[in-house]
């Protein structure tokens, strides 16, 4: 464990946060190998441990408050396994830069598992699919991001001084999505027995948020490569990535996002009403979050198996 707290930053006192863990936590639970983050809805990600102990945020310095739906706000750590375990830790409610939280808290508690001794982290996350391919339901295991703010200068958690001499000024992300990770991924999905289309590849676009797309915005992401979106995970994945940490994001498709072949056109409709003509316009689909819980709920319990079935998975040095 290294410390590199830096005390005139108030969203990096890891060196009492960890202190108040240390108190807390039985010697087993302290070093966790794996962190897992729960996206909305996908909480219930920490059932599979055993010897849970759950540390609120409001217990340690350094944490916000998840203020989403479908977000609790604490720590989980436990084992999943048989025999000795592995001992992991998970954040049951995430940061978004949405809810007003600055981006270096959103990743604050990536950055405090890396320094528990986390070396593998399993991103869960609620996304919308702009691939026509992949039906609401689907595991979409990310292979690439498109980092929409942080192309236009925005919300780079790593804006400002290096915090470690250990980081490099400038991170390479082509290698960020681990292909270790992937493969037990698929391997864990064989050996559950899930059939071929529950679990796919693709790439995810970062919005900020908290809006959900317009028609254009998802076929311009759609036309940049993007096959799902969602409104966090690439923060933690670049903070991730600068701490040295393997990752893996499992984004569940919990809705496709409404891009019409042609926009309904208000001109013919009322042309065709001054004519007499009876004209017929189905209610066009609009995506809210509780549409987003439930399909977490539903797909909550497959996701954990996976998440402990790859963790099992994962050798143990
Ligand atoms: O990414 P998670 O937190 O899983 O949640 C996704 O679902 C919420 C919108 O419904 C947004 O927060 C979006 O990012
Ligand atoms: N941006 C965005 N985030 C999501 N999270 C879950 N569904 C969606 C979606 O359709 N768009």
């Amino acid at each position: 464990m290294s410390s590199t707290s830096d005390p005139s930053d108030p969203t990096e006192p890891f060196a009492s946060t960890l202190d108040v863990l240390a108190r807390i936590l039985p010697p087993h639970l302290l070093n966790p190998r794996v962190g897992i983050v729960c996206g909305s809805g996908l909480s219930t990600l920490a059932a599979s441990l055993r010897e849970v102990v759950e540390v609120p945020y409001s217990a340690l310095e350094g944490f916000g408050k998840s203020t989403v739906a479908g977000h609790k706000s604490a720590l989980a750590f436990g084992l999943v396994g048989e025999g000795a375990g592995v001992p992991v830790v998970v954040q049951l409610g995430r940061f978004h830069a949405y809810e007003g939280h600055p981006i270096k808290a959103v990743v604050y508690p990536i950055r405090l598992m890396a320094k528990l001794g986390v070396q593998n982290l399993i991103i869960a996350s609620a996304t919308g699919a702009l691939n026509p391919d992949l039906a609401v339901g689907t595991i979409v295991t990310i292979h690439d991001h498109l980092a929409i703010p942080n192309m236009t200068g925005w919300l780079n958690p790593l804006f400002g001084p290096l915090t470690s001499s250990d980081h490099t000024r400038f991170l390479p992300l082509s290698d960020a999505y681990s292909v270790k990770l992937r493969r037990l991924a698929f391997h864990a999905a064989h050996a559950l027995g899930l059939p071929d289309d529950a679990l796919a590849e693709g790439t995810y676009a970062w919005v900020s948020g908290p809006t959900y797309e317009t028609p254009a915005e998802g076929r311009f992401l759609r036309a940049a490569g993007a096959d799902v979106v969602g409104m966090s995970t690439v923060p933690e994945v670049v903070a991730a990535r600068e701490e040295g940490l393997e990752v893996l994001v499992l984004a569940l498709v919990t809705n496709a996002v409404v891009i019409p072949e042609r926009y309904r056109s208000i001109k013919e409709e009322v042309k065709a009403e001054l004519e007499g003509r009876k004209v017929e316009t189905p209610p066009e689909p609009v995506v809210n979050h509780e549409e987003v819980l439930t399909v977490g709920r539903l797909k909550a319990e497959l996701m954990k198996s996976l998440v402990a079935r790859i963790i099992e998975m994962i050798p143990r040095d």
